[in-house]
């Protein structure tokens, strides 16, 4: 089992190149297998949620290739009869659920255990499963399996009952091929759901409105290949923005999209820090004393809730008391016990963190309890005293490449130990 050990009070300076977004290559992928041809993905990080995702692919019958230096995949999915995929592999991540919507997309029937991914919450999938049935689907749960077939899938108007992501994306998919017009409305607005339209577009879907709440999907008989290059990781930006300013450092995040950071910005802002775009990077300039804020996760443009916990690590530092509400998943605060080995001061009340700034963390040994509590210990650990040693960390290999070279880069005191 890989630990990190870090040793904090050390300044973060320079430049750190943020790599292809997770959430969106993890849909990606799996899309690919709407085009039964070869596609070109650029710009893929090398995480392990990509290797999970390419052995999946090659398990279905698919030739897929990952140059891991130069990030890109290349996929035939032309060979692939079927797309189910066992428990091993499928629990080892959430995205295994798009298999469900690429698969009932191209051949009209699709069959996945539930799928893994952080266990932050109770996380169902009513949402796929009514949009799936929309469309025109018979869609079954047995023995923990879950089967969808359909004669003939036709465009269906579809309004979620909850903002969610994967529902946005999955019922794209499928619809991608249906016949006619569907319409998604309470769509996710994520970057990422813009991502993989933009994908499915250029394998020749015709979607139009995403990033937007209603997306139109008319469906088309045939898909193709194509290269294509998934945009920055705009949590691992925000990450990285997070423990800039957690060591009063000075570092440039560098080939990203600002406008995706636009709430973490806002928020390092009211700490007192100094935030200057540029282009396609953001600089983070450092600063003793930070002031107290409060947080709300929201949707997209909201706070996202893949940065709460990095962001209340850091918050254990700011002077006063923060509140963080947690208003997406009621089990995302699993991070909090590990930092209070540390010597934060947090109460949650129920989705709600209060933090009271302590003066410095003391370093310990934590356990990585999913992939952003990970990151949290990370930031914890770079502003602490003494060597903060993090047991689990497959976890944060789940979602973030590379993480101690980047971080000894920017003159972190951090390695690897098996
Ligand atoms: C692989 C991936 O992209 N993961 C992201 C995705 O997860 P994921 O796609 O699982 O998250 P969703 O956006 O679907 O979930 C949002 C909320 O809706 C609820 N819900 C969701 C679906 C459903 O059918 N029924 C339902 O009630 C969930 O319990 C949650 O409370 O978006 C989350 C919210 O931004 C992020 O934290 C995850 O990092
Ligand atoms: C919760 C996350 O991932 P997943 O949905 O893949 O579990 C995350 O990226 O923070």
């Amino acid at each position: 089992m890989s630990k990190l050990l870090i040793e904090g009070g050390h300044k973060l300076k320079g430049k750190v190149n943020i790599s292809g977004f997770k959430n969106a290559a993890v849909a990606i992928i799996p899309a690919s297998i709407l085009a039964g041809d070869l596609c070109t993905i650029e710009n893929l990080p090398n995480i392990e949620d990509v290797h999970v995702l390419k052995r999946i692919l090659r398990d279905l019958g698919a030739k897929v290739e990952f140059d891991e230096e130069k990030k890109v995949m290349r996929a035939d999915t032309a060979n692939i009869e079927e797309c189910f995929v066992p428990y091993e592999l499928a629990k080892e991540l959430r995205a295994s659920y798009y298999l469900l919507g690429a698969s009932l997309g191209r051949f009209k029937k699709a069959k996945a255990v539930f799928p893994g991914g952080c266990n932050i919450g109770s996380r169902p999938i009513d949402q796929h499963i009514k949009g799936f049935e929309a469309l025109g689907a018979k869609v079954t749960i047995e023995h923990g399996i879950i089967h969808a077939e359909a004669e003939e899938l036709i465009g269906a108007e579809i309004y979620l009952d909850v903002v969610s992501v994967g529902a946005t994306i999955n019922i794209m998919m499928a619809a991608c091929r249906a016949k006619g017009k569907t319409i998604i409305e309470n769509a996710a607005k994520e970057p990422h759901i813009v991502d993989v339209a933009n994908f499915l577009n250029a394998m020749g879907a015709d979607i139009r409105g995403a990033g937007t709440d209603v997306i139109r999907i008319n469906g088309v008989d045939e898909m193709r290949g194509c290269t294509y290059s998934v945009i920055p990781d705009q949590i691992e930006a925000g990450t990285f923005m997070i423990m800039a300013a957690a060591t009063g450092g000075d570092v440039i995040v560098d080939n990203i999209i600002p406008k995706h950071l636009d709430p973490i910005t806002a928020k390092l802002r009211e700490m007192g820090l100094r935030v200057e775009e540029n282009g396609e990077s953001l600089r983070v300039i450092g600063k003793e004393k930070l002031k107290n804020v409060n947080i709300k996760t929201l949707v997209y443009p909201g706070f996202p809730t893949d940065l709460q916990q990095p962001m209340s690590a850091l918050l254990t530092q700011a002077r006063g008391t923060s509140i963080v509400a947690e208003t997406i998943y009621e089990g995302r605060f699993k991070h909090v016990d590990e930092l209070k080995r540390m010597g934060a001061k947090i109460k949650v009340e129920g989705n709600v963190a209060i933090i009271q700034g302590v003066e410095r963390l003391s370093a310990a040994k934590v356990v990585a309890t999913d992939l952003r509590a990970g990151a949290a210990l990370v930031v914890a650990g770079l502003m602490a005293e003494g060597i903060t040693e993090i047991d689990n960390i497959h976890y944060i290999d789940r979602g973030y490449e590379a993480i101690e070279k980047k971080l000894l880069n920017l003159g972190a005191k951090i390695k690897r130990a098996e």
